[in-house]
């Protein structure tokens, strides 16, 4: 029954590292009913396809829930995949990807992990703003600045990138183009929420 708790959400851990992508998780509504269909082979979305999915569900659910169960389905996949890494930065961005990094912040924390979070650019809308809130209310520390390299390798034991989704278009601005570098270089693990941010072409994800 994992595919329906990730029935909204995709996760892709993603060692910038060394470049070696692993796509652990990726469970979209249509993947779900490949699999109740007895077909267990995951199939990744391009970013056409899936902004045309979030219309579709759009159509039917309100954002405050896909977000919510994004964001559960993130932190279940992290649980899942690093039951031991509890120091963790999630990097947020300004849209709903960042939307998705805050939820999944506020269930790390439920599940006994200790999250940080940075969050550069945040967009006067109640929607984040809520979900700031109830971060801070979980007592989830905001950081003001982004930790330097040898701070991100030491300090965190992994990194959650949602900065940017499929919404992304290059190429990457220059006030998140340090954060992203940054990123790329670290020995932390990185686990990306969608596609990893930065991805120059996003329907590589799609291999
Ligand atoms: N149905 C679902 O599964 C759900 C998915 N969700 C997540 O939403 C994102 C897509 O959200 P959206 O707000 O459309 O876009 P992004 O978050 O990817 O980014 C928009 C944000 O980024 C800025 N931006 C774009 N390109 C650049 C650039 N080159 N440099 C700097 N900044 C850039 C842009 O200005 C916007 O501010 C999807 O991937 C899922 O993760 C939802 O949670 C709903 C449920």
């Amino acid at each position: 029954m994992r595919s329906a708790i990730c029935v909204f959400g995709k996760i892709s851990t993603f060692n910038f590292a060394n470049s070696n992508q692993i796509f652990g998780h990726s469970q979209r509504v249509w993947q779900t009913r490949l699999i109740h269909s007895g077909n267990m082979q995951p199939r990744y979305l391009k970013q056409a396809e899936a902004i045309k999915l979030d219309e579709e569900l759009f159509n039917y659910f309100g954002v405050e829930q896909l977000m919510e169960l994004a964001g559960l389905s993130c932190a279940s996949a992290i649980a899942e995949e690093y039951p031991e890494s509890k120091n963790v930065l999630v990097v947020v961005g300004p849209g709903n990807n960042g939307g998705d990094g805050l939820v999944c912040a506020r269930h790390l924390k439920m599940f006994g992990y200790l999250p940080e979070i940075f969050y550069p650019k945040r967009p006067a809308k109640i929607l984040y703003e809520n979900l700031t809130k109830q971060c801070e209310l979980f007592e989830i520390p905001f950081l003001s600045s982004f930790p330097a390299q040898e701070e991100l390798n030491t300090k965190y034991s992994l990194i959650v990138d949602a900065l940017f989704g499929f919404s992304f278009k290059p190429p990457i601005r220059q006030e998140f183009s340090e954060i992203i570098n940054t990123m790329i270089q670290t020995s932390t693990p990185c686990c990306s929420i969608d596609i990893p941010s930065g991805i120059i072409n996003p329907d590589l994800n799609a291999n």
